[in-house]
């Protein structure tokens, strides 16, 4: 069970549903008068109490919440005075059962129902407005904040603290992943920024480049197996995470293949290696079941955010009021739920040896430089000098739970030092006060948190630039004429060159824009503020007033960040906001909103300030390295017949699922063929036959686009990413 500090958190106003005070003060006079009035040495009436109690807390709660309800709906309908009467609201759900239960589940039902991303736009557009109010639990009212000046005072360095995570969704992730960097406030969250986010420099991302090499060849070889094996249709699955429609629709040589399923696996083997020194050897391992348990709980873990339901949120909602932590003890667990508190387990204690395993190294590695007797009073400066490649212990301490032995050529190649080795080292600093020191607990939670954050990310970016590319060959073409221009016969380019792609540069921005992979993130204000807007918007007809450009934010309230929502906003990017066209971001075509948005990149993606991702840069990198190895290498097509059918799906991360394959769940099918032209290879990207093969004297060859000047000749301007 984990502990979660509520310092960040400031104490629930009088009227908050559930107020725990109220509640616990009626819990004890019942208590105190149950006890009085009866003996608990009989087990029939010690079992009333124990009935008794929860129930007597239950109806305390009910009426609670339906007194702050009807207090809401009569001070924004009947009296229309509250805070945010003059902000436009969507319309309800019509005549349905969720209208009837509106009062209770407000307007998420709608969110969930569809993507929500178009719910959203969609409310956008029939509010006129870019900032409106929708009702969660209880008719609480959710400021949703796409204005990006808004969205920036809130999550910027000045009040990022204020607004810390609401209760439901910290408890909900500290239970799933331990309380690290993504899940701490406050202080706690000040004290693990400090000592992680300088292991994210980019010279650290310099050094993980040979290992994303390393991992997306290993990808290229996997994949170009399955293709080898693919002879034609087959009524069942015969490849690895192949679904049986994927299966029907595989041609001789060109299988039909969850990309997000490899991807998936590609990408716990880079954060394995570059986050903490493991190898996984997921990509050569075939189901689930057969990977090293870690990888496995690290997939379980992801695969119970993905099943979440309405009930699952309510009740999240319900047992994070103070007064109804028991709710979670007393309501049976759902079988996710279950497998989730288990795998956490093995998180943490596979965490505790690779963090015993890398003090071990460290030490050594002090040894070996002649400072032990130092040891304790080296400081930040002293220990940054102790550098190098990975010792044989540490290799050693790398291959201790991989998932299978590496069979790839170059697996003895020096490694970097990883980012729980670069966090450790900096934790282990004598000049740093014992007060910003982490603890091995929270040495834990950082090790979960940049695995489970750093993993599926990037690869549901990669999943959905394939999913666009697939469906425009005219891109990949001007892209795969770039890569050919920059990587030349070598099968690696540097970090370097890898950011003055401009082409590749814009396709993972509009990517990143279109299809940001974190959608939204929501914030519980600690404070009474006043959110400054980017521009006036029109207010809620009978308000009395015209527009606003500005937000009441009231102690408890929650703010929605959706990202999505401000990367496709017509606002920032104009009428064509809702096309996937990488070449807007070419300097001459970017429109003065998005350049004086003040954003970072012009983009949300990350978020900004204090809480935004502090491994975007390795993210990247990452990204355009999957993206420029595995375009030069393959031709992905979407499936004809299922091109509509694609959904994405919200669960933290927007993945996507199809209609008529939900037994499937999270998938990305797209036919796979060998690119035309895929290269002859120096070095250790093998693969058996086929055209370009290692045995090919084949030359690339690459349908240039009249109209496209590429690479290092291009006149065109960007800010690249990196
Ligand atoms: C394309 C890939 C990625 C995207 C789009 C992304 C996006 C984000 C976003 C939006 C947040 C803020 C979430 C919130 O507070 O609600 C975040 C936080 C975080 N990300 Fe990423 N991320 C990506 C990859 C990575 C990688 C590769 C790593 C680690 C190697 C990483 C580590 C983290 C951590 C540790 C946090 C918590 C930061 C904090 O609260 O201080 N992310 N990320």
């Amino acid at each position: 069970m984990h502990f979660v500090d509520e310092s960040a958190y400031a104490k629930p106003s009088l009227l908050e549903v559930g107020n725990p005070f109220i509640a616990f003060a009626v819990a004890v006079a019942v208590s105190v008068r149950l006890i009085d009035h009866s003996s608990l040495a009989t087990p029939l009436l010690a079992l009333a109490y124990v009935t008794l109690v929860p129930i007597i807390l239950t109806s305390i709660f009910l009426a609670a919440a339906t007194i702050s309800t009807a207090y809401r709906w009569f001070t924004s309908r009947v009296l229309r005075n509250d805070p945010w009467h003059y902000i436009p609201e969507p319309k309800g759900p019509q005549g349905t059962l969720a209208a009837k239960l509106f009062a209770v589940l407000g307007h998420i039902p709608q969110l969930r129902a569809a993507d929500p991303t178009q719910t959203n736009l969609k409310w956008a557009k029939e509010l006129n407005s870019y900032v409106y109010l929708y009702r969660g639990f209880f008719l609480q009212p959710r400021v949703v904040m796409s204005d990006p000046k808004g969205a920036m005072y809130i999550m910027g360095q000045q009040r990022a603290y204020d607004y810390p995570k609401p209760r439901e969704l910290r408890r909900y992730l500290v239970a799933l992943i331990g309380d690290g960097l993504v899940t701490s406030e406050g202080d706690g969250h000040r004290k693990q920024r400090k000592i992680t986010a300088p292991a994210f420099t980019v010279a650290a991302v310099r050094s993980f480049i040979p290992a994303f090499y390393h991992h997306t060849n290993r990808l290229v070889t996997a994949l170009n197996r399955e293709i080898d094996a693919t002879e034609g249709p087959s009524d069942r699955p015969f490849l690895s995470g192949q679904s049986q429609y994927a299966a029907k629709a595989s041609r001789h040589l060109a299988p039909v293949v969850d990309m997000a399923y490899w991807l998936g696996k590609v990408t716990l083997d880079m954060i394995g290696e570059v986050g903490f020194g493991y190898d996984f050897n997921n990509v050569n391992l075939e189901e689930p079941g057969k990977q090293g348990q870690l990888a496995e709980a690290a997939y379980t873990l992801m695969r119970s955010l993905e099943t979440m339901t309405l009930i699952d949120f309510l009740r999240a909602y319900l047992a994070s009021r103070p007064g109804l932590f028991w709710l979670d003890k007393i309501l049976p667990a759902p079988q996710r739920h279950r497998n989730a508190a288990a795998v956490s387990e093995v998180v943490e204690r596979y965490s505790n040896e690779i963090i015993a395993k890398k003090k071990q190294a460290i030490e050594e590695e002090i040894a070996a430089m002649g400072l032990q007797a130092k040891k304790g009073a080296l400081g930040k400066a002293e220990l940054d000098e102790v550098i190098g490649s990975t010792t044989p212990q540490m290799a050693a301490t790398a291959q201790l739970h991989g998932g299978a032995n590496d069979t790839d050529a170059d697996a003895n190649r020096p490694r970097a030092k990883d980012l729980l080795h670069l966090v450790m080292r900096a934790n282990m600093a004598a000049d740093l006060k014992p007060s910003d020191k982490l603890s091995d607990d929270e040495l834990r939670g950082s090790l979960t948190s940049i695995l489970m954050a750093g993993h599926e990310t990037t690869a549901t970016q990669t999943i959905w630039a394939l999913w666009e590319l697939a469906a425009r060959p005219a891109v990949v073409r001007k892209l795969r004429e770039e890569i050919e221009d920059y990587f030349g016969m070598e099968t690696t380019v540097d970090y370097d060159t890898l950011h003055r792609m401009p082409y590749l540069d814009a396709v993972c921005k509009e990517t990143m824009r279109f299809w940001t992979p974190i959608a939204m993130t929501v914030r519980v204000a600690q404070k009474d503020d006043v959110v400054p807007l980017g521009k006036s918007y029109p207010c809620k007809a009978g308000s009395g007033s015209s527009t606003f450009n500005h937000v009441v934010v009231k102690k408890g309230q929650e703010v929605v960040i959706p990202i999505d929502v401000i990367s496709r906003s017509e606002d920032v990017w104009g009428p064509t906001a809702g096309e996937f066209i990488p070449e807007r971001w070419f300097e001459c075509n970017l429109p003065a909103t998005a350049k004086e948005s003040g954003m970072p990149l012009h983009l949300m993606t990350f978020l900004v300030g204090p809480r935004s991702c502090v491994g975007q840069r390795a993210a990247i990198a990452e990204f355009k390295i999957l993206l420029s190895v595995l375009l030069r290498e393959f031709d992905f097509e979407r499936v004809n017949e299922w091109a509509d059918n694609m959904q994405p799906k919200h669960n933290i991360i927007v993945r996507p699922i199809f209609r008529g394959q939900e037994e499937v769940g999270v998938q990305m099918p797209l036919r796979i063929k060998r690119a035309q032209g895929a290269r002859q290879r120096s070095g250790s990207l093998l693969f058996s036959g086929g055209v370009g093969g290692p045995d090919s004297p084949t030359k690339p060859t690459v349908n240039r686009d009249p109209n496209w000047t590429s690479g290092r000749s291009s006149p065109v301007k960007t800010t690249t990413l990196g």
